[in-house]
């Protein structure tokens, strides 16, 4: 395939991109990646189709060459941007845009200088370094990564030191270097060019639907309002220690705490504003709390603590911290700063508890709690040992 040839493929393919996106129904909440990288393909397809046309005659060079290749620098730039943002990198433009015009002029004044040796030199290089970008924002996962996120890096490392070393090969070498002569690398280089429009186009795709698949795991077992787990998650977190319950040791405490009169909350200042209370709640209550301790959402406005290695009198302590803080913490919310107050029931993971039995006791303390006035911390009732119980006389 000779090189207009393969600038035409290049151009096809990625029109073939932009038209697959423009039909791709983004829905309400866009991925900013998603976007950029949508403007990156129609820039790559502009700027690869002008190509295309000067190769063909079309086009003259003078017009071409400056736009087409910006258009081109514009686009890989943008999808290593693309990539940086789905790394969690939203601020990748203050680096981008900047590296983007230095890039233009020095490719324009290589131009000038030289229309041939060193713009091929000037287009390599910064082609192959852009694409290089996108592979680094894809490095920053590679501890705990997937294996196509693995693949991805490697390949398109690899691709982009081969577009970069037809400039390297131009500028150090200009007749070849023995059997590799400047047209193998130039059919390499555009090879390279196809191989990585499609594994950055498949591959971001795939990472996409990679990530939403983690996510949704993520929310099977965890709480989107307040990101604490849910009843799922929490209870997944407390089966080990029910099982250590049955072993010598210290015990492992378990509190249930549900906010006081919620529905006044949501009633006098909207449901938003609720939810801003409850996500303080969460934040003042993991502040009182070890790196061990657990908390999790169970419903509505009821949440556990799972406190590891914490008997009942200081369970009851760690409860009081909490239920002071909540009670002198207001929660500054739009229209109003709100005061709330919180009521726990405390008890202790038993050798033969099973998690309904625990979380009645739990719920009965709770419960007490709430008919005691609310705003309390109440301890579950413990059982009276059988040999203990010595029947009354008459
Ligand atoms: N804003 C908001 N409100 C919620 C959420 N989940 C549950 N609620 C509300 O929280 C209130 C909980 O009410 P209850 O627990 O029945 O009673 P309460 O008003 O808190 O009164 P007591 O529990 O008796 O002190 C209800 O009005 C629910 O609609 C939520 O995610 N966000």
């Amino acid at each position: 395939m000779d090189i207009t040839t393969m600038v035409f493929v290049l151009a096809l393919g990625n029109l073939a991109l932009c038209a697959a996106l423009f039909f791709f129904e983004f829905g309400g909440a866009k991925a900013p990646s998603l976007s950029t990288w949508a403007i990156s393909r129609q820039c790559q397809a502009a700027g690869w189709l002008l190509l295309y046309f000067r190769g063909s005659g079309v086009a003259p060079d003078l017009i071409s060459i400056p736009i087409g290749y910006g258009l081109l620098f514009a686009g890989v730039a943008l999808e290593a941007g693309s990539l940086w943002e789905v790394a969690g990198r939203p601020r990748w433009r203050r680096f981008a845009y900047p590296l983007l015009g230095v890039s233009i002029a020095a490719f324009l004044a290589c131009y000038w200088l030289d229309p041939i040796g060193l713009r091929v030199v000037a287009s390599s290089l910064i082609l192959g370094g852009f694409y290089l970008l996108g592979a680094a924002a894809l490095a920053l996962g590679w501890r705990g990564g997937s294996m196509l996120r693995r693949f991805l890096v490697v390949t398109l490392a690899l691709l982009s030191l081969l577009v970069a070393a037809r400039g390297i090969l131009v500028l150090t070498m200009p007749g070849g270097w023995g059997w590799i002569s400047n047209t193998l690398v130039q059919a390499l280089s555009s090879g390279a060019f196809v191989l990585l429009m499609l594994l950055t186009a498949f591959g971001y795709l795939l990472l996409s639907r990679e990530q939403l698949q983690q996510e949704l795991e993520r929310l099977e077992t965890t709480d989107a309002l307040t990101d604490v787990p849910n009843r799922r998650g929490f209870f997944g977190l407390l089966a080990p220690w029910m099982a250590l319950a049955r072993r010598p040791g210290l015990p492992t405490a378990v509190v249930v705490l549900d906010l006081d009169q919620f529905k006044r909350i949501n009633d006098g200042y909207g449901h938003p504003a609720g939810d801003v209370v409850l996500r303080a709640m969460v934040d003042t209550c993991k502040r009182q709390l070890r790196d061990s301790d657990i908390l999790g959402r169970m419903a509505g406005v009821e949440f556990a603590l799972l406190l590891p290695r914490t008997d009942l009198l200081d369970a009851l302590l760690v409860s009081e911290r909490i239920r002071r803080a909540i009670e002198s913490t207001p929660v500054k919310t739009e229209r109003a700063m709100i005061k709330m107050t919180a009521s726990f029931g405390v008890t202790t993971i038993r050798p033969e508890d099973t998690t309904v039995s625990l979380f009645q006791r739990a719920d009965e303390a709770l419960r007490a709690a709430k008919q005691g006035g609310r705003n309390k911390v109440v301890q579950a009732v413990t059982p009276v040992a059988p040999e203990a119980w010595v029947a009354p006389t008459a």
